[in-house]
């Protein structure tokens, strides 16, 4: 059966998630009321702004029923606000920011900087580059945050590497972990969907049908 997986749509690129899921053999739909999460077998939240989704998620009553969703094992996919928003902790968040947590590791809000406030760059992703025919994922960093520290249950799919394709340094971000997976949670730091590359949310969708698989929430 079709997977149907929805898209948190309070703020961010819902669109280009949704025809990510698309792509990847999924059915989307938005997500903005409890009763839309209800029905949905996996989850997508999409980039933008952490401190105004955490607003949004509390204004919308979402706040809870996902928190409750996550502990009762919803596969959800986050994308840099929404990889802030499956971590424990947070360093650099504003005041009274809070996170749904589910992941065990800290990460690091805006910690890009402001010179290299966006950019994009090939990475190797455990799981998506290391396929048959397989090549590196093209990504795109918006403001992003970075995982500082990742418990022992957490599986790191990519790291910055030390040194860019064309041989330029890369400075302070050098090694930090930018792709995780700890069970059916997955988180990037980066925005696959906005550079064509629907291959991070299949290997959602695989994580959301196996899920279903197993059976009962
Ligand atoms: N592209 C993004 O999602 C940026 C994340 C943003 N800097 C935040 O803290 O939420």
């Amino acid at each position: 059966m079709t997977a149907t997986v929805g898209v948190l749509a309070l703020q961010g690129d819902v669109r280009e998630h949704a025809a990510a899921l698309v792509a990847s053999g999924a059915r989307a739909v938005p997500v903005r009321r409890p009763t839309e999460l209800d029905a949905v077998d996996g989850l997508v939240l999409p980039g933008g702004e952490s401190t105004t989704i955490d607003k949004l998620l509390r204004i919308f009553d979402l706040a809870d029923p996902l928190r409750a969703a996550i502990r009762a094992g919803l596969p959800v996919y986050g994308s840099c606000a929404g990889m802030i928003l499956l971590a424990d902790r947070i360093e650099g968040g504003i005041d009274g920011q809070r996170t749904l947590g589910g992941m065990d590791v800290v990460v690091r809000r805006n910690a890009f900087g402001r010179q290299v406030d966006s950019f994009e760059a090939d990475l190797d992703m455990a799981g998506v580059s290391d396929g048959p025919g397989g090549r590196p994922v093209r990504t795109a960093f918006i403001r992003a945050p970075w995982i500082e520290s990742a418990g022992p249950e957490v599986e790191v799919l990519a790291r910055i590497p030390d040194r860019w394709a064309d041989g330029a340094a890369v400075g302070d971000a050098a090694g930090k972990i930018v792709a995780a997976r700890a069970g059916r949670l997955l988180a990037t730091a980066f925005h696959p969907e906005i550079t064509g590359e629907s291959r991070v949310h299949t290997l959602f969708v695989r994580m959301v049908e196996e899920s279903n698989r197993e059976g009962a929430r």
